[in-house]
């Protein structure tokens, strides 16, 4: 059995259909690239992995459990949405606190994990700003810190590919894959 598994996913909008009987099969440790026209239902494939969007029809199971009715902080999946879409009057660790948060973690548990999260994507030192005092790559990172920090069974990259080319040496990018 695959580890993730999307089975006969269909989406529309305002009667446009988007997805139309999706299937597809990852397995554990395995690295998948979605490519298609812009408005082919990439980030909308995504958004229903990661639970911010609900599909009208079909199934998605990770590990073998179906996780359609879980709320996307109950999945345990990282997303890096293609705008990043940090929260601007949060600093960069709230940022990256907020889904630890929404889990319960004490708060020194917090601190540490997300030290260790701007640490690996090399912003120890941002913790007090706010996403207009970043780059747009700095945003990106930030953005990638706060969906690795979760441990996700499963990271989403929304156009995000890049972020792990900045944070990973070699040996590392080839486990990442
Ligand atoms: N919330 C929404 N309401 C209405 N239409 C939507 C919504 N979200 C996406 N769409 C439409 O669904 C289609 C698929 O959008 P999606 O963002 O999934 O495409 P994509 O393949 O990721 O595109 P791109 O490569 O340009 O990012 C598009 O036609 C888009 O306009």
């Amino acid at each position: 059995m695959a580890y993730l598994e999307i089975k006969n996913l269909s989406k529309s909008f305002h009667g446009n259909q988007v997805l139309d009987h999706i299937d597809i099969e990852v397995e554990k440790g395995a690295f998948l690239s979605l490519l298609g026209p812009s408005g082919c239902g990439k980030t909308t494939t995504m958004r229903i992995v990661a639970g911010f969007e609900r599909q009208d029809e079909g199934t998605i199971s990770i590990d073998g459990k179906v996780i359609d009715r879980l709320p996307a902080y109950k999945r345990n999946v990282g997303m890096v949405f293609q705008s990043y879409a940090l929260f601007p009057h949060m600093t960069v660790a709230q940022n990256v606190a907020y889904g630890l948060e929404q889990r319960k973690m004490s708060r020194s548990d917090i601190r540490k994990e997300v030290a260790k999260a701007l640490e690996m994507v090399r912003l120890t030192g941002y913790e007090n700003r706010k996403q207009k005092q970043l780059s747009g790559g700095q945003q990106q990172r930030v953005a990638l810190a706060r969906a690795l920090v979760i441990k996700p069974s499963l990271l989403l990259l929304d156009e995000s590919l890049s972020a792990l080319d900045k944070i990973c040496e070699p040996p590392c990018r080839s486990s990442c894959e």
